[in-house]
């Protein structure tokens, strides 16, 4: 039987222009992006700001249908659950790292009406995730210590991604940092299908061009 999972390519708008931020999503969109990658940081659980809610909500309201993940890099995840929500987020990935109850916290998402992904640190055990994949909607592993695009990808984190697709076929995982052209053999060959690209696919000349090649390779290693 084929893999019901799906190559899906979701750029990061992190290092775009922000004060364009609709023109950048809507163009990423029309160039065939899969889904909008929303880098919320509140500068205690990484050391760098961006933007919160209102702003996705904006974004929101002149964007109706692409779906979006906003990637949680905040100490108090269950805090913005409500506004992400109302704002119109799709999956509301957090980091596990800073959370006490993790399933509450799940199931606080599923209920306001989110998916739910789990993020990992490149210095946290993919085991940790364990106890928590029955409930996961998606699995995030980082390949950068989170907090800034235009990182060096990490491959020594694809024994995660390998450990995860062995035993967990059917689950959606992703990848997110320093993830461009040259570095998404070696995701799709570890067994991740989300892929997170920032500054590689952003600052393409030919955006479609990029996209179109790297949910080429994913999609020729899901069997
Ligand atoms: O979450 C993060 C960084 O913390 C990412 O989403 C990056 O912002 C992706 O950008 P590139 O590494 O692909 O430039
Ligand atoms: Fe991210």
């Amino acid at each position: 039987m084929s893999s019901p999972l799906k190559a899906k390519i979701g750029p990061s708008i992190l290092n775009a222009d922000l004060a364009n931020l609709y023109t950048e999503s809507q163009k990423l969109l029309d160039n065939g992006a899969d889904y909008l990658h929303l880098d919320v940081m509140d500068g205690s659980f990484v050391p760098n700001l961006t933007f919160g809610h209102p702003m996705v909500k904006c974004l929101r309201n002149n964007i109706k249908t692409a779906f979006f993940e906003t990637h949680m890099m905040v100490s108090k995840p269950e805090q913005w659950i409500a506004p992400m929500a109302d704002a119109g987020v799709n999956l509301y990935t957090f980091h596990i790292e800073p959370v006490e109850d993790v399933c509450k916290v799940c199931r606080l998402v599923q209920e306001a009406g989110m998916k739910v992904g789990l993020a990992i640190k490149p210095g946290t055990k993919v085991e940790e995730l364990t106890e928590y994949m029955s409930i996961a909607d998606l699995v995030l592993v980082m390949t950068v210590e989170p907090g800034f695009g235009g990182q060096s990808f990490m491959a020594d984190m694809m024994p995660k991604v390998e450990w995860l697709r062995q035993n967990y076929p059917n689950m959606d995982i992703e990848v997110d940092g320093g993830v461009g052209p040259k570095t998404i053999e070696c995701c799709a060959k570890a067994g991740a299908n989300m892929i997170v690209s920032g500054t590689a696919v952003v600052g393409a000349s030919d955006q479609r061009k990029v996209m179109d090649e790297m949910r080429n390779v994913v999609q020729s290693y899901l069997k």
